[in-house]
């Protein structure tokens, strides 16, 4: 094919998977993983200006974790993850929220509007936007758990055309109480579900949730995570991630992807062509997906 024509090929395939998503609501959760190199940073900006200039509203969960425990580490702060959860203490708290809010925010935000898009960056405590609690009875300090998101203000700030890029630090209901940690992971399942997202997607530093042999897992549900959990396939910082995808789709999100935001345009990759990268969640009920089960099973 002319190399002019297989551009404009390109443009044409991409169509329906334009009007599949045309209107409807992204979450995308970028990890500290993969937000390494500028080069990657710069493309993944492209991307999110492309979602929302052909009509998809993104909003953006970010990460940042190994930036936290760089920098834990520069201070002599101990630190401990517990099932891919961080144990933060009050001088812990202080760090988080100064690389979550401070830096990483304003970083990405910055990021998206030079490359032309209008991003606001937020964390969980402006105007409260993400409410939690002590998780399992401050085993984990100031690690917290979700118990409120308001979607309606993230949907607002969309509708007025705005990219919300939401760092995972969220408030207390408590007066002086210095906030919850959040893995941005479950925060971002959280605010998928509160927006009433179509789908989530998770960029990290893997293929997507690897077996034991390292292939690629292509499709999970509820059972086949709860297995590989159990014999210990997925452990550390992935535990939080098929978890939050679990929670996604059986609370209204019709799929949730695992996917590697080491590969260039990973997001276009996944959203504007038929492949799919990385691990889907997927209800195999057919509830909640737009899959219609009965007319499948007619067609076969
Ligand atoms: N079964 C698995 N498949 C893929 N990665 C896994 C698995 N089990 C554990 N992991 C680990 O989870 C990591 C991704 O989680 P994490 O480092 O928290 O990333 P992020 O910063 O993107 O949230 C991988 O780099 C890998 O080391
Ligand atoms: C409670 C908890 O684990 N909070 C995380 C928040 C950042 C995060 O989740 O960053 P990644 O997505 O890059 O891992 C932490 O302190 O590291």
């Amino acid at each position: 094919m002319h190399k002019k024509q297989h551009k404009v090929q390109v443009l044409l395939d991409a169509i329906p998977h334009i009007k599949k998503f045309y209107g409807k609501t992204i979450v995308i959760k970028y990890g500290g993983s993969a937000q390494t190199s500028p080069d990657l940073q710069a493309k993944f900006a492209e991307d999110i200006v492309l979602l929302k200039l052909v009509g998809m509203n993104p909003i953006i969960v970010h990460g940042g974790g190994a930036k936290i425990s760089d920098l834990l580490e520069k201070l002599g702060i101990p630190t401990e993850f517990v099932n891919g959860h961080r144990v933060t203490s009050q001088e812990t708290m202080r760090i988080v929220e100064m690389v979550l809010s401070g830096d990483i925010n304003k970083n990405i935000t910055s990021l998206l509007n030079h490359h032309g898009a209008k991003a606001i960056g937020i964390s969980g405590k402006d105007s409260s936007i993400i409410n939690a609690k002590p998780k399992e009875d401050g085993k984990f300090g100031f690690t917290g758990v979700v118990t409120k998101v308001n979607g309606e203000l993230i949907n607002n700030l969309v509708k007025q055309g705005y990219i919300p890029v939401i760092a995972p630090i969220a408030d207390s209901d408590k007066p002086n109480h210095p906030g919850f940690n959040i893995n941005a992971d479950v925060a971002a399942s959280k605010v998928a579900i509160a927006v009433n997202a179509q789908k989530v997607l998770f960029l990290t530093d893997t293929k997507g949730v690897l077996d034991k042999e390292a292939n690629l897992l292509n499709s999970l549900d509820k059972e086949d995570v709860e297995k590989l959990k159990e014999d210990g396939t997925i452990a550390g910082g992935m535990i939080p991630k098929v978890d939050s995808c679990i929670d996604a789709i059986y609370n209204g999100v019709n799929k949730a992807h695992i996917i590697d935001g080491r590969v260039e345009h990973s997001i276009l990759l996944e959203l504007f062509t038929s492949d799919g990268v990385g691990t889907q969640f997927l209800r195999k009920d057919g509830k909640n997906n737009g899959i219609d089960i009965e007319k499948l099973l007619k067609e076969i």
